[in-house]
């Protein structure tokens, strides 16, 4: 009756261990009450030899058969035992008259265990079984009714029958705190994975370098973010940013030094952002800086406003401070296309014409002729 016994372990099933622990100090005292009804009536000594093996050898022999078997079948077998109990029980019922206490002690007994397991199919089956017990007995050799009021053999019954309801109470005690102390320890798991899942999740949408977000994550939530722009009926912008020669500033100062530049202009983009806005690495020194709820006019704003703070950066480097520029291009919502791939397409054309105009510069992407004009440098 121990709460761990609720998983299969060392080969023997938990049923098993279970109800030979029950047998041995149950059949025992069981043993004890008969013997109390049958003292004054000299059932002859076959009677008493037939209670030692039922009551004290039975129930080990059937442990060591059980447990030999395979883990899979030893709960169908115990059920089937438990059913065998029954019938034994039924058998001595009859055979010593029915007396009242005893009966009812080894029915509910029996009614019990096989309703624990087996529902209440388990309890039907229990009372068929003791009831051909006593059937076959009666058929065998029918003995007179004998109530049997005494007060040994009553408080015996009553003894073994409160201890075993007893020992079952305790043992459902055992096996509910178990059962909450699993539950609590599977639902810590489950919520450990949750954490994991969502670290992992966030891990798969940044870049690594920088913090940012990355295109994966652009894709999976820019149609939204767009789609609630339009809703509202407001307007959004796609700045589209890339660090003019940059190529010459990791040949001349190293990869380390470029990746320290795009940290620091991804750290200047987020503190940028504002709610609803999202920045992502969009590849290589390229930025994306999308901006919800915005005018074209209040985008344009910001778009300089990044630019002229990257220019005054300063980056120390080995004792020299080194600093840099960068080009935009610009696209707006709905103006410029209402899907995020033409809007980025529109975004990366006028960036492109920021380029050609001596970068340094944010450049609008324009309709008219797919070419796109200074913006305001
Ligand atoms: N340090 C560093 N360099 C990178 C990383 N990813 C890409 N690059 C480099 O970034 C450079 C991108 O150069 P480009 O954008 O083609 O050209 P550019 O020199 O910036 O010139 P313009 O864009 O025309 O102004 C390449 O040399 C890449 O090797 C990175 O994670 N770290």
């Amino acid at each position: 009756m121990q709460p761990d016994s609720i998983a299969p372990t060392a080969g023997v099933h938990w049923i098993v261990r279970m109800n030979w622990k029950n047998r041995s100090i149950f059949f025992v005292l069981l043993a004890l009450t008969l013997a109390s009804h049958m003292a004054g009536r000299q059932p002859g000594a076959i009677a008493w030899l037939l209670l030692v093996l039922q009551f004290v050898v039975y129930p080990q022999v059937l442990y060591l058969l059980t447990r030999r078997l395979p883990q899979q079948r030893q709960r169908q077998v115990e059920v089937r035992n438990m059913l065998l109990d029954g019938l034994g029980f039924g058998l001595w019922c009859s055979f010593l008259g029915l007396p009242l206490w005893i009966t009812f002690t080894m029915y509910i007994g029996v009614s019990m265990n096989l309703l624990v397991f087996e529902s209440f199919r388990g309890w039907v089956q229990a009372t068929l079984c003791m009831a051909l017990g006593i059937a076959v007995m009666h058929g065998l050799r029918p003995t007179p009714w004998q109530a049997d009021t005494s007060l040994l053999t009553t408080g015996l019954s009553m003894f073994t029958l409160g201890l075993y309801i007893l020992a079952f109470a305790y043992d459902a005690y055992l096996r509910a705190t178990s059962l909450h102390r699993h539950r609590a320890q599977l639902r810590q798991q489950l919520e450990a994975n949750h954490r994991l899942q969502a670290q992992l999740t966030e891990l798969a949408l940044r870049d690594p370098l920088t913090g940012l977000y990355n295109r994966r994550h652009l894709d999976e939530t820019m149609q939204l973010q767009l789609q609630r722009c339009a809703m509202m009926g407001s307007g959004a912008a796609v700045l589209l940013l890339d660090i003019d020669h940059f190529k010459q500033i990791n040949d001349r100062h190293g990869h380390a030094v470029g990746d320290q530049l795009l940290q620091t202009l991804a750290q200047q983009l987020l503190r940028n952002c504002r709610a609803g806005d999202t920045a992502c690495r969009y590849g290589g020194d390229e930025f994306l800086l999308l901006l919800t709820e915005v005018t074209p006019d209040a985008a344009l704003a910001r778009a300089q406003q990044l630019r002229q703070d990257f220019a005054v950066q300063q980056l120390r480097v080995e004792d020299q401070s080194l600093s840099t520029t960068l080009s935009c291009g610009l696209a707006l919502f709905p103006a410029h296309g209402t899907e995020p791939a033409r809007l980025i397409q529109r975004a990366d054309q006028a960036l492109y014409q920021a380029k050609l105009h001596g970068r340094n510069a944010v450049v609008v992407f324009e309709h008219h002729l797919e070419t796109c004009t200074d913006g305001a440098k």
